[in-house]
């Protein structure tokens, strides 16, 4: 497997342009960047973004902030952007005491401009998407991918098409999707029947897929693990031990594995500082905890999933071969969590001040359960991502949280309500 942590640096193959060029991550067969249209080997096996030159730290310094900071990481100078990217690293005293961690940062992706970390994937993906010259944009979705593409899609002033399970995703983002003016499908079909149709469509060239099965996507949210990395070293001077995250397609898993792998071939980073990634999925969607607990390569595909976190309501994770070997390499780990452990952390996360949508819960469900079972150690710096925002998911965050009262329409019918004197 060539997805390894090692200092090897790449050799630049007669494919590359400008120094970037695709890998297929099985075989190493090269592949031009943006001469064709592809999104797996000719193996059909995953592919990834290689480059010439990898980035330092100081290749970051004096670039501003959010994704393009970080362009010496990925494939272009600037893209589709709105912008997105540098979001916040929230204290959570509670939820770190309640653990007993060292210390405990929300990394809040929900705060991007669409509401989650999709967006850092789609101002690259729609850049690829112009430099190719394509006409139709397409992702299957539980409901942020489209909303993110809809709108970077809009931005782009290019079509979108999104095909959604029917009733299984969250209000917030259906309307995200509607008012960017994308075309909505509602399949009759789980996630993993959208995504296998688009991923049809696309060999038909009807449309450029930009769900994370797309190499350029994952450029985008390397940057997650880069904003990570600098922001915590700049507050604690080291970076942090373990990074814990929810899984669905396990995009952001692989990304964040490529994006320590690269500095750790530049010399930036020595791969004892590299953080353990430990994911966490929901009890009803959990082929990556499986996988992971089985020693497996690849995942086996759920056929039946369900679980209130909407988002990460999937059961062919397309980048498990990606993510397996970042989470088995950093010495992490992975966990599945109930719906009521997720609804537990999400109300734990809200009373910080920090909203967010059920499947971004996961990731604190996942530190509180791990603690509890000693898996991890109560010295550790520890980040958990939330990937979307509460306003995604208004459904849920009315049932997670209180209800409204009704009143009388005057001062004494409210102090009377209230019991005050
Ligand atoms: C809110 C939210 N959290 C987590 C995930 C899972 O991320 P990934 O697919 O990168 O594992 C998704 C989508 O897949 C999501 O929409
Ligand atoms: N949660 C995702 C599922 C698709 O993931 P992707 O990263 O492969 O696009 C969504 O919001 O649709």
């Amino acid at each position: 497997m060539s997805l390894e942590l090692s200092a090897a640096a790449p050799a630049i193959p007669p494919e590359a342009t400008d120094g970037v060029w695709l890998a297929d991550i099985e075989t190493g067969e090269t592949y031009a960047p943006f001469e064709e249209i592809r999104y797996t080997s000719d193996e059909d096996n995953l592919l990834e973004v290689r480059y010439a030159d990898l980035p330092t730290f100081e290749d970051f310094q004096g670039q501003g902030r959010g994704v393009w900071r970080y362009h010496a990481a990925l494939p272009f100078e600037n893209g589709v952007s709105l912008p997105e990217g540098d979001t916040p690293l929230h204290r959570a005293p509670s939820i770190r005491d309640a653990a007993g961690v060292r210390s405990l940062r929300i990394k809040h992706e929900g705060m991007n401009p669409t509401g989650s970390f999709k967006d850092r994937g789609m101002t690259v993906g729609v850049r690829v998407a112009k430099e190719l010259g394509v006409g139709r944009l397409a992702c299957a979705s539980t409901g942020n991918t489209s909303a993110a593409l809809a709108a970077y899609g809009a931005r782009g002033g290019m079509q979108t098409l999104v095909l959604l399970p029917a009733g299984k995703v969250a209000a917030g983002k259906i309307a995200q999707a509607a008012l960017h003016d994308a075309r909505i499908l509602e399949v009759d079909g789980n996630f993993d029947d959208c995504l296998d149709i688009v991923q049809d469509l696309a060999r038909r060239g009807e449309v450029y897929l930009l769900n994370s099965l797309n190499p350029f996507r994952l450029e985008g949210q390397k940057t997650i693990g880069l904003e990570i990395l600098e922001r915590f070293y700049e507050e604690y001077g080291r970076f942090p031990d373990r990074i814990i995250l929810p899984v669905g397609n396990a995009g952001n898993t692989s990304a964040l594995y490529k994006a320590f792998r690269e500095l750790v071939q530049s010399g930036a980073l020595r791969p004892s500082e590299v953080p353990k990634l430990t994911g966490v999925q929901a009890a009803g969607a959990a082929p990556m905890v499986e996988a992971v607990e089985h020693g497996w390569s690849d995942i086996e595909r759920w056929d039946d999933v369900e679980t209130r976190a909407t988002a990460i309501r999937i059961g062919n994770p397309v980048n498990a071969p990606k993510a397996l070997p970042g989470i088995r390499e950093t010495g992490g780990t992975a966990i599945a969590v109930t719906d009521d452990e997720i609804t537990v952390a999400q109300r734990d996360l809200a009373r910080e001040g920090i909203g967010v949508e059920p499947a971004s819960a996961a990731s604190v469900a996942g530190l509180k359960k791990l603690r509890g079972r000693s898996r991890i150690d109560s010295d550790e710096d520890v980040v958990c991502l939330t990937t979307g925002h509460l306003l995604k998911d208004p459904d849920e965050a009315f049932k997670a949280g209180g209800n409204p009262e009704p009143v009388g329409g005057d001062t004494d019918a409210v102090l009377e309500h209230i019991g005050a004197n």
